[in-house]
């Protein structure tokens, strides 16, 4: 069931993933990452779509996963937060180009995501973080495959061990986003790069595409490594006093 918080809407060969949960600040719900995933899943074998965008809209990117759903969440087991472990699955086999659109904060996964996409756009009001270290968490989602072979080993020790938060310039710099625009105008300028894309020709596309990227049966590898880990680290006293410090934070 389509549950509002992602719009998505197939205009001229793109399809484009909208993130709408603005009073979470789109922190990303289990249903969400459902919806996610069949918007992508469903595009691979469609030949009228030739790219996707991905957008939080105005302001935020994501805040990551939602941390309530992880306090919620019996750690006894981990399939209740299945539907982010398919999500992972399906960017690491999706076939198509896609376009990450990202206005002001993009924390944990969003971030992660980004390592997926093809092309990143950011508003130089944007910041990157995965902050999984903070929640006595590891990386999920082959990032700790894509961030150190993207932007090499000490930057990548910065943001994943270190949790440190990226401005759109030193993203930039360290090279997973391509161009740096003014708040409020990184999805027109996403559009322009998908009518650019959906020009080129397709098959094409998709075998060079292919090339660049790492095999995904590499890329499922290291997420079901990841996962293993992370759903250690999810019973670990570090990540449980982490949830609850967040949970409990306005009330001190
Ligand atoms: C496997 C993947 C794991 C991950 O993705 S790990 C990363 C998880 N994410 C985080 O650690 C980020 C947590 N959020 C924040 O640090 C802050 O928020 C922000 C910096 C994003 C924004 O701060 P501010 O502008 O002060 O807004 P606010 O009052 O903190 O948040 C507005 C509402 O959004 C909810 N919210 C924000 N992030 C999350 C989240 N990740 N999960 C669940 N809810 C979230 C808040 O609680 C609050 O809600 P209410 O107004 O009802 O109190």
């Amino acid at each position: 069931m389509p549950n509002g918080n992602i719009i998505v809407t197939d205009e001229r060969g793109t399809r484009v993933i909208t993130l709408r949960r603005p009073g979470k600040k789109n922190a990303i719900t289990q249903n969400m990452y459902r919806e996610m995933s069949r918007a992508i899943d469903t595009a691979q074998n469609n030949p009228d779509i030739r790219c996707m965008i991905v957008t939080g809209g105005s302001g935020v990117f994501t805040a990551g996963d939602d941390i309530e759903e992880f306090i919620k969440a019996d750690a006894s087991r981990p399939e209740t937060l299945s539907d982010g472990a398919k999500f992972l699955y399906s960017l690491a086999l999706n076939v198509k180009p896609i376009i990450a659109a990202v206005d002001g904060a993009s924390i944990g996964i969003g971030t992660v995501m980004l390592f997926h996409c093809d092309y990143v756009l950011a508003s130089n009001a944007a910041t990157f973080s995965a902050p999984y270290i903070n929640l006595g968490l590891v990386p999920v989602g082959a990032a700790s495959l894509l961030v150190p072979s993207t932007m090499g080993y000490q930057r990548a020790f910065a943001m994943l061990v270190m949790g440190r938060s990226f401005t759109a310039a030193e993203a930039h710099t360290a090279g997973f986003v391509n161009t740096v625009v003014s708040p409020g105008h990184t999805e027109v300028e996403a559009r322009k790069v998908a009518r650019e894309i959906c020009r080129l020709p397709a098959e094409a596309v998709a075998t060079s595409r292919k090339l660049l990227r790492a095999p995904p049966e590499e890329l499922t590898r290291r997420i079901d490594q990841e996962s293993h880990l992370f759903g250690e680290r999810l019973k670990s006293d570090e990540a449980i006093a982490a949830f609850n410090a967040f949970a409990n934070r306005k009330k001190r």
